[in-house]
């Protein structure tokens, strides 16, 4: 029996349903263990591909200090323990962890219990608590790092179908991650009324806190858009689009890649280490990608003539090539070979 581990945010959870969906195929059901803060319960809660779901109590700690810092640890310990009981129930082989706070517990615990853990790193930059578990794994697995088990970002295969070459720009999509990004929703106001004068379609990701206040600019500008919080559609509104003007988050770049979509990322800026800018500075590195600092001012007339000045077929031709389909598969063969029965839990 395997467990899936980690989460927080739609780009750790979206890795953590494609290994799942790849078990499902192979008729594994695996048991899923996250955390009770951050977007776990609403991906997974009633998700039947699970054989069950737990959630339980676990923060990040890298931003915390002192008797904070203490509290968390204990908690993230006490989890452990948790956990222990956990894999002994569901006799648990392998422990598959996408990192994020969410991973700590069930991670530390299949240490307690000498069960192989399997990491994958989503991004350029690896995060705190991948480094910690890196030297303990049984693999680590990443697009970006040479040293790693290198394989094809587990993108879902809807983004390869969609899959086009662009040429012309009619369509173009603003994303600001599982969250939305308030940078990108200010930068859309300024954009929008460009677009629309060049007769360039809108469509625009908001994130949950601030869709009321863009719906509202969209309609009293008089500039019809498709403006959504959030949708479990995200392929299908890539399959209209262009071009995308999006933060960097490794999965939505890896989709777009895959779906062929040009992009101008803006990076987060507060990522830690900075992984947005490393994730889009590897597409940038081979020009087929733009990248924009927040921190940097922009014209918005001179930012459209960056756009419109692109080369969209050999850009979305070059996007495709970067990435092949079957990450997840590559991933499962993996874990399935070098899994160990024997387990002293
Ligand atoms: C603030 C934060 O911590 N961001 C991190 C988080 O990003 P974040 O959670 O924003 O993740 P990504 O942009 O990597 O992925 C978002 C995922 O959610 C999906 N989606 C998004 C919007 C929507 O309406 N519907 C939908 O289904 C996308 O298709 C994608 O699969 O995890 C990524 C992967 O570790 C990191 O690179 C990011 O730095």
């Amino acid at each position: 029996m395997i467990a899936i581990t980690g989460g927080g945010t739609g780009g750790h959870l979206v890795i953590a349903r494609a290994i799942k969906e790849e078990l499902n195929r192979r008729g594994i059901k695996p048991i899923y263990i996250g955390s009770t803060a951050g977007q776990d319960k609403a991906w997974f809660e009633h998700d039947a591909g699970f054989e069950k779901t737990y959630f339980l109590e676990s923060q990040g700690v890298v931003n915390k200090k002192g008797v904070r810092k203490l509290l968390v640890l204990f908690c993230i310990l006490r989890s452990a323990f948790t956990c222990k009981t956990l894999f002994k129930k569901h006799q648990i082989d392998a422990l598959f962890s996408v990192g994020g706070y969410s991973a700590a517990p069930a991670s530390f615990g299949a240490l307690l219990c000498g069960i192989p853990l399997y990491i994958h790193e989503q991004n350029a930059i690896q995060g705190k608590l991948n480094s910690l578990l890196r030297p303990f794994c049984k693999a680590f697995f990443s697009s970006y790092d040479p040293k790693a088990i290198h394989t094809s970002y587990p993108v879902s295969e809807a983004f390869f179908t969609i899959q086009r070459e662009r040429t012309t720009l009619k369509t173009i999509i603003f994303l600001g991650g599982s969250q939305g990004a308030s940078f990108i929703n200010a930068l859309a106001q300024k954009m929008a009324p460009l677009f629309h004068q060049e007769g360039i379609a809108i469509i625009h990701q908001t994130g949950q806190k601030e869709f009321e206040a863009m719906k509202a600019f969209y309609v009293h500008a008089g500039i019809p858009a498709d403006v959504f919080d959030f949708s479990k559609e995200i392929p299908a509104k890539l399959a209209l689009a262009d071009f995308a003007i999006s933060r960097s988050g490794a999965s939505t770049l890896w989709e777009l890649c895959a779906a062929g979509v040009p992009a101008l990322f803006i990076p987060l800026p507060h990522a830690a280490a900075n992984h947005q800018y490393f994730n889009a500075k590897a597409l940038a590195d081979q020009n087929v990608a733009l990248i924009l600092s927040q921190s940097s001012a922009f014209e918005p007339k001179a930012l459209l003539e960056q756009i419109q000045q692109l080369d969209l077929l050999s850009t979305s031709q070059r996007l495709m090539q970067m990435i092949q389909k079957g990450g997840a598969k590559e991933i499962v063969d993996v874990m399935l070979q070098t899994q160990k029965k024997e387990k002293p839990c």
